[in-house]
Formats: C-alpha cells, sequence, structure tokens
C-alpha cells in the first residue's frame, strides 16, 4: 500500500516532465539492484510498456498532447526566438513568428545510472519503509490526492487499457500543484526573519479551508498562488505591475512581475518572452537584476525575479540623490551595459525607473525591449524621452551606442530632478547633445554626459570606455 502511494507520488513528480528517461533509467538499474522485482519497480516497467505499447515515445512528449489533459500551460509550448540556440539547431526568428510551426526541441539530457542520495551528517542515507522521511512522503502524497483519486489512479495503472474515469497524470500533477506546501520562515533569511507581517499564519490550511486557490479564471490551478504569498504591490509599469512576493517552499522574497493584459496570440507571447529569454541568456551579473523563473498562468506571463528595494525614478520617490550616489550608479550601470554588450544585447530602454537599487547596489531591470545588436531580432524602441535621434530615424547600427545615450539622459534627469519633458525644445537639445550648464558639478562630468549623448553614436562611448573614465577611478574597477 505505501510503497504504491510513493510510486504515485513520484509519478506525479515525473509528469511534469517526462516519464520515460526515469522509466529507462530504473529499469536498467532496477536489474543491479535486486533479482527480485519490488512492487514499485513491476509498476514503473508496466507503465513503461503501457508507453511503449502506445508508441509513447519521447518525440511524441515533447511535440504532441495525447490528450487536453496531457497539456501543461507552459512557455515550452510556444516558439520564441532564441538568444541562444544549441548547436545545430538554426532557427530564424521570422520561422517561429507563424502559428502552429514546431518547437524546437531542447537538447536532450543525457541520462545516467546515478541516483542522488540523500546526506547526513556526512553519511549516505537511505529511506526505507519505516523512516520517518519515508512516512513523511507518503502523508503528504495521500494530504495530496484525495482517497477517490488514489482509487482511480490505481486502477488505471492496473489495467492495460484506460478505464473511463482515467485522469491522466498531467491532470494528477497539476492537481498536486495547488497544494500550497507549509509558509516556512527561512532561518537563512534576514528578510524574513525581519518581517513585521506574519504570512506564516496558517495559510496552508486556511487556502485548503477556502477550497485551495480560486483563480481569476475560476480553474483552480493557480501557480503563482501555490508557489507564492502575496505581500504587495511594489511598482508598475505600462505593461505589467509586479509583487513583492514570498516563495512558501524556500521563505525567501521575490519580485513576481505579469503581465496586465492576457496574452492570446502566439505573436503576443512570443513577444512577452523576448525579456525572459534576454534574462535567461544573460545570466547572472551583480548589477542586473537576478532572474529565477517564468511561466504562463491565465494567459498572463508571470517572472521570477531578484526582489530590489527600489527604483530610482525621480516621479515614483521623492529621494534626492548626491552627485556622488549618481555617479556610483552611473558606474554600476556602466559595468551592466558592459556585461550584456558583450553578450551582443542591448536593453534599449535604459531608463531610471529601470535602474533598481538593492542593498546599495544598482541593478539594471525591465529587459522587456532587450534585442540582439547585430539587429537579427525585431527591434521595439523603449521610452522616447531616453531615445537618441538615430533611433527615431531607424538607423539601428549602433545599438549598444543608444543604451549609452539612454544612460547620459537618465543621468542628466537624475542631476535635475526633473522628468524629461516628452516633447519641446529641452528633449530635442538633448538629442542634439545639447545638455544645460549643471551648477555645482564638475566640468569633467558635464563634458561626460555630454559625449554620452552625442548625435553621433559613433562618437559616444561604449560602456567599457565609460568604465575607463579616470572619474570613476574612486570606484572599483570592473
Ligand atoms: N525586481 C524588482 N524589484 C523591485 N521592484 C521592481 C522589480 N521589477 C520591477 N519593479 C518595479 O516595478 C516597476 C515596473 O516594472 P517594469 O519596469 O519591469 O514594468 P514594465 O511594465 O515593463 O515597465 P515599462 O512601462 O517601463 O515598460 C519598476 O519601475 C519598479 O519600480
Ligand atoms: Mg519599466
Amino acid at each position: 500500500m505505501k510503497k504504491s502511494t510513493l510510486a504515485r507520488h513520484l509519478s506525479v513528480q515525473l509528469g511534469q516532465v517526462s516519464l520515460i528517461p526515469l522509466l529507462q533509467q530504473s529499469s536498467s538499474s532496477s536489474s543491479t539492484t535486486t533479482s527480485n522485482p519490488s512492487r514499485f519497480q513491476k509498476f514503473l516497467e508496466e507503465k513503461l510498456d503501457g508507453h511503449r505499447s502506445s508508441s509513447l515515445s519521447i518525440e511524441h512528449l515533447d511535440n504532441n498532447c495525447l490528450d487536453d489533459k496531457d497539456c501543461i500551460l507552459s512557455q515550452d509550448f510556444f516558439c520564441t526566438p532564441d538568444y541562444i540556440t544549441p548547436d545545430g539547431q538554426q532557427i530564424s526568428y521570422l520561422d517561429c513568428n507563424k502559428e502552429n510551426i514546431e518547437c524546437p526541441r531542447s537538447p536532450e539530457k543525457v541520462t545516467t545510472a546515478k541516483s542522488k542520495r540523500l546526506r547526513k551528517g556526512g553519511f549516505a542515507v537511505s529511506f526505507g519503509s519505516e523512516s520517518p522521511l519515508h512516512n513523511l512522503v507518503m502523508e503528504v502524497a495521500s494530504d495530496a490526492l484525495g482517497s477517490d483519486e488514489v482509487n482511480t489512479e490505481k486502477s488505471s495503472v492496473t489495467g492495460s487499457e484506460r478505464k473511463p474515469n482515467y485522469v491522466s497524470q498531467s491532470a494528477v500533477a497539476l492537481r498536486c500543484r495547488v497544494m500550497p506546501p507549509p509558509c516556512v520562515r527561512n532561518p537563512y533569511s534576514k528578510e524574513t526573519a525581519e518581517m513585521d507581517v506574519d504570512p506564516f499564519g496558517n495559510q496552508r490550511s486556511k487556502s485548503l479551508a477556502a477550497g485551495i486557490f480560486p483563480t481569476e479564471n475560476g480553474d483552480g490551478l493557480s501557480r503563482y498562488r501555490t508557489d507564492f504569498h502575496e505581500i504587495e504591490q511594489i511598482g508598475w509599469g505600462n505593461f505589467s505591475r509586479v509583487f513583492k512576493v514570498l516563495k512558501r517552499i524556500d521563505g525567501c522574497m521575490y519580485a513576481v512581475k505579469h503581465s496586465i493584459r492576457q496574452l492570446h496570440l502566439d505573436t503576443e507571447r512570443t513577444h512577452a518572452l523576448m525579456e525572459v529569454q534576454a534574462l535567461a541568456a544573460l545570466g547572472y551579473h551583480q548589477n542586473t537584476v537576478g532572474y529565477y523563473n517564468s511561466w504562463f498562468e491565465n494567459a498572463q506571463l508571470y517572472i521570477q525575479m531578484e526582489l530590489c528595494d527600489r527604483s530610482l525614478s525621480i516621479t515614483r520617490s521623492s529621494q534626492l540623490l548626491s552627485e556622488e550616489e549618481i555617479l556610483k550608479a552611473m558606474h554600476q550601470v556602466a559595468k551592466a551595459l558592459q556585461f550584456i554588450h558583450e553578450r551582443g544585447i542591448a536593453h534599449l530602454d535604459v531608463k531610471p525607473d529601470n535602474i533598481y537599487v538593492k542593498n546599495g547596489v544598482y541593478k539594471l531591470g525591465d529587459f522587456g525591449c532587450a534585442t540582439l545588436i547585430d539587429g537579427s531580432l525585431p527591434i521595439e524602441e523603449g521610452d522616447a524621452r531616453y531615445m537618441p535621434l538615430e533611433i527615431l530615424n531607424d538607423n539601428y547600427d549602433h545599438l549598444d551606442k543608444v543604451d549609452i545615450f539612454s544612460l547620459g539622459a537618465a543621468i542628466y534627469e537624475l542631476i535635475k530632478r526633473s522628468p524629461l519633458p516628452k516633447s519641446g525644445p529641452q528633449l530635442l537639445n538633448l538629442r542634439e547633445g545639447k545638455i544645460s550648464l549643471l551648477p555645482g558639478h564638475s566640468i569633467q562630468f558635464q563634458n561626460l554626459l555630454k559625449v554620452m549623448v552625442d548625435p553621433n553614436p559613433v562618437k559616444r562611448p561604449s560602456a567599457k570606455e565609460l568604465l575607463e573614465h579616470s572619474i570613476f577611478d574612486r570606484f572599483d574597477r570592473p
């Protein structure tokens, strides 16, 4: 009884990825571990046979949903342009723009016979059917599935054909997903230790009593609600809202941004995904906002990111920055730009609203307009107030230098402490590289700003050259 529950629990987890590689691994390793297969192994073998006999190959799992219940909503199902394309998978953006085209397959994971073992106090421990950990897994499994589902699942795996009351593994997996894990305080995180609100109160039992989490579309399958506890809204833009959230499973704070509009068309989703693809391709840099995860839910794109304290927006924050602090921000954003430009990506929406601060460290965020410098992806320019003349004239030859102009304009705005106008002579002057005198600021600094907003992109320094300027000597070198 217990083993079959464990088997179901594991199969539920596997249902979210692909069952086949583990089944193959399990069936091969089983011969080495025992000559007398357990019920669990038998079950896995039966499942494998079942999958084989119904011609369910990995390819089918990847590309075709067997039935509607086997589909898990995920960006995996939408073709998108790649910032990094795996070897041998040259895809063009235009191809991906077509509706209903097959997504390129991810490189196959090499399956090894290694199995992970839980280590405790330096010793490898295994949990047999009598161990407390084993019992805990049993409890969670039976907690996550009602007794009716247990029967349903049992009957479907013991019979060779699907019974009318068959519930697909993906459906069960989704059902399991919506059971919130306990909301635990993270003992390593200062953030959660100092929290004045207590989101750790009986959230799980409350949500269970309320019938899991209601979603806007009423399907009860909100990954956002299942995985996160929403604390408050911390930002908004033209296209998104951003929330401070606590992740239930690790007890840490994150920012989750989600699109305001529902994205029903493939083209809309493809476009929205460019942001997460850029973030994912870039990887970690201390001066870019950290990216963790993304998913579609209710036709909206959700992006889980590193939580920052605030942005430098001068309309949303009343904090005044000294020249020293502004130079520090400029230096750190220049480091972020050097990092992304070296990877062939231009941000195209550098402005104070998109520069965040966390523990005194400045981070470039909002990669919603990010594109490839070589011009091989579509270009959507950011906030027009920070765009140089060449972009308005559809000249995209120096996209990295667009970011330098925008950084210069953003710094100019922070120094002036008044928002750049959307039109008028001040904006035209800026685009022509004319900035008014900035009393109290060094000539060296004013000259640097001037060259950053030069109307000729070639004359603007690159991010690397900017960082080599002597004005930044007092800061650490890249
Ligand atoms: N990781 C984060 N940590 C803290 N605050 C954030 C974070 N991400 C975004 N914000 C806040 O939310 C605001 C809106 O986010 P963002 O700029 O990414 O949305 P958007 O809709 O793409 O904006 P835009 O209108 O500029 O295109 C930001 O200006 C910032 O104040
Ligand atoms: Mg923004």
